[in-house]
């Protein structure tokens, strides 16, 4: 055989055993998706990205019962279904996304571009008033002899059978009524930090073939922030987004409030990381399981928000 014939022949295999490695990683990249997928589908969860957050979860115990969670880029909606499922009851979820989608059972949302100060503003008005998005308590209603009876028409008779039970349902009725006094000063004291967990996935659209029709006039599945393969331009793209959803963070999140923010991995993702170790107790760098593997994208959990958060630590430039 002739050097050339040769050179011809380990060309040859190089080119067979790179098509079959691509191919096997394919295969096992869509395979990974597909069981995600299934699984999803299987527990009636709008899209498998559900199984991202309740991994995160899993870990760092993020949602509680009455929570105000806000979820930036929410649709089609399997975050926005997991959150609200874990604040129940009494929690309420706010959803923001570009494109229009029917949001899931018991969950509020807003259309529009996050980045939109108009659109921010939107979605802080709606937050100020603590019951707007949440079921409403049924009011207070004993049970009489006579029938039912509110509270703040119950008369009290000295001599009237169960009495004491009584005295003791109306104390009971008004140190509620106090608690729930106090709780109202409090909130009104931090309405502008109202909100428990701040999540976004905000990144390319949900893809709109097997629902809406997409060729919409203002046509938002093709705006901002589509993912392009390009791993720089997405990964300047993801550090826009997460910068606005931390800045949105730091306006309206609790002391003891939490951060969920998806991103590409690249060069600048170390400078985010810091600014979020000046306003968090502990900062996570995540890649779920479910999150496709090859993928550059990432989570970033911010855990419990500082009681003093040097602005200029959290802002600073790289
Ligand atoms: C990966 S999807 C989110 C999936 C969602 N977490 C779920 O579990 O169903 C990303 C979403 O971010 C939205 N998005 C991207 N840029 C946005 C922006 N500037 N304002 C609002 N939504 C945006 C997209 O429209 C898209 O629906």
């Amino acid at each position: 055989m002739s050097p050339l014939d040769k050179l011809y022949l380990v060309a040859c295999w190089s080119y067979i055993i790179s098509f079959h490695i691509t191919y096997t990683l394919l295969a096992l990249n869509l395979d990974e998706r597909r069981t995600f997928a299934r699984a999803a589908k299987v527990q009636g969860l709008k899209s498998r990205a559900a199984f991202k957050l309740l991994q995160i979860n899993d870990r760092y115990r993020l949602f509680k019962p009455g929570m105000t969670v806000v979820d930036l880029g929410f649709a089609p909606g399997s975050w926005s279904q997991v959150a609200i499922d874990l604040t129940r009851p009494r929690g309420r979820v706010l959803g923001v996304d570009l494109i229009p989608v029917q949001p899931p059972k018991g969950v509020s949302t807003i259309q529009g571009d996050f980045l939109s100060p108009y659109v921010q503003g939107e979605i802080k008005s709606f937050l100020k008033d603590p019951d707007r998005g949440r079921l409403r308590r049924s009011p207070l209603i004993f049970d009489t002899p006579d029938g039912p009876l509110d509270h703040q028409t119950a008369v009290l008779d000295d001599a009237e059978e169960g009495y004491l039970e009584r005295e003791s349902q109306i104390a009971a009725a008004a140190a509620a009524e106090e608690a729930e006094a106090q709780e109202q000063e409090q909130e009104e004291q931090h309405r502008d930090k109202c909100v428990d967990v701040v999540l976004s996935d905000m990144c390319e659209p949900w893809d709109p073939l097997d629902g809406l029709y997409k060729r919409t006039i203002s046509n938002p599945y093709y705006r901002l922030m589509n993912t392009s393969g390009n791993a720089f331009r997405d990964h300047a793209g993801s550090m826009d987004l997460c910068r606005a959803a931390l800045q949105f963070s730091y306006e309206t999140l609790k002391v003891g409030g939490h951060f969920v923010c998806k991103f590409y991995q690249g060069a600048e993702d170390k400078a985010l990381e810091k600014s979020l170790k000046a306003m968090f107790h502990k900062v996570h760098r995540e890649k779920p399981e479910s999150s496709r593997s090859q993928s550059k994208e990432a989570y970033f959990v911010g855990v419990k928000r500082l009681a003093k958060v040097d602005r200029d630590a959290v802002f600073a430039g790289p």
